[in-house]
């Protein structure tokens, strides 16, 4: 089922906690809902499962207009973060629960209704834990069996929130991989809510930024990571320097240093390069900004130097590729370096 969210607005007295957020999910995608507290990720979601009213904006499940049906009516799936599994049924009944809870005259036989339990405990690789009560789970089996009983019913469209918030970092890890995979296998259209860019990245088609009650940025993981639509953006996906330094004639230059970088600003005096770690190079003496390494860090697979840039606010992070033969410069010496690849915002 496709979704499609038009100007969608929520207040709480003073707060705008959505301000006319506009998105468009396709069928089958998973759309990972990020952006740190606040942001309006899970207002988003309440108001897609039917949960919380929008004061204004429409919203569109396919071609009908679900912008006043009830949460029963819109039929989705809803996993939270804090297992919401009953205790005192097993994860057979558990599963079930939601067919068994339907009106008589939708409401499938026993027969299939233990036919798609069974077929559910397959799917999320559980097939014999059928008879246990969630107590006598882990917290990643726990959250297993939730998704199982939202798919149940064959849900129009499947609402996670932050499901593995409570489980430790490996199980975490583990759990969004065979999300992935399970999502492929099923196609069920998803939105998942999360407060972690790394989860965010790694898991959806395409991921929704969010900040203040409205929305950033939408894009695939690749263009959110290597195109940021804003400095907020930027900083939020992963580790960012930033370089100030003065423009004319269409270049950057930082005081004394030499270093001349094309940048598309004309009408400014000032501008701030945003640049990865990875993205800054070590060059030869005059090509670059003369810098002071502070320290380093060797990783399995990078080296990270901490350096200082004379009249920076900020020291900036260079990662070098740790092969075996790498030479981590000494902290106290002097390197100079140059932004490779950089993104320069005009807000
Ligand atoms: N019931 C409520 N009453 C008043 N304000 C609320 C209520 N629920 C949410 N808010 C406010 O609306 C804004 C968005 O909240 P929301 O819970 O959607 O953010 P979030 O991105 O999901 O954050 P978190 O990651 O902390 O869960 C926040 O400023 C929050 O304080």
């Amino acid at each position: 089922m496709d979704l499609h969210l038009k100007a969608i607005a929520k207040r709480y007295a003073n707060v705008a906690a959505l301000d006319a957020v506009d998105l468009d999910v396709a069928s089958g995608e998973l759309v990972a809902l990020l952006g740190p507290s606040g942001s309006g990720k899970t207002t988003l979601l309440r108001v897609i499962a039917g949960l919380l009213q929008p004061d204004s904006g429409q919203m569109l499940f396919g071609q009908t207009d679900a912008t006043r049906l009830s949460l029963r009516e819109r039929n989705v799936g809803f996993v939270f973060q804090h297992y919401a599994l009953f205790k005192h049924m097993t994860v057979a009944e558990n599963i079930a629960f939601g067919l068994r809870s339907r009106p008589r005259a939708r409401r499938p036989d026993k027969a299939a209704i233990a036919a798609r339990v069974r077929e559910l405990l397959g799917l999320i690789q559980l097939p014999e834990l059928g008879s246990r009560y969630p107590e006598q789970l882990s917290g990643g089996q726990k959250q297993r069996v939730a998704l199982a009983r939202a798919l149940a019913i064959d849900p129009t469209v499947l609402l996670l929130d932050e499901p593995f918030g409570a489980l430790d970092a490996k199980v975490r890890v583990e759990l969004r991989r065979w999300l992935r995979r399970l999502h492929d296998q099923t196609g069920q259209t998803t939105l998942f809510v999360t407060h972690d860019q790394e989860e965010a990245l790694e898991l959806a088609d395409r991921v929704v930024v969010l900040k203040d009650g409205r929305i950033e940025q939408i894009g695939t993981p690749d263009e959110i990571y290597s195109a940021p639509a804003s400095a907020y953006v930027f900083d939020f996906i992963g580790r960012a320097n930033v370089i100030d330094g003065q423009t004319e004639g269409g270049e950057l230059s930082v005081d004394g240093h030499g270093l001349r970088l094309p940048v598309d600003l004309h009408s400014r005096s000032r501008a701030r390069l945003y640049v990865r770690p990875h993205d800054i190079g070590l060059v030869g003496e005059g090509e670059g900004l003369p810098a002071r390494v502070l320290s380093s860090h060797r990783l399995a697979e990078r080296i990270t130097l901490e350096l200082n840039v004379e009249g920076q606010a900020r020291p900036l992070e260079l990662d070098l590729v740790a092969t075996p033969d790498a030479v981590t410069p000494a902290s106290g010496s002097l390197v100079h370096v140059r932004p490779l690849r950089y993104r320069v915002y005009s807000d």
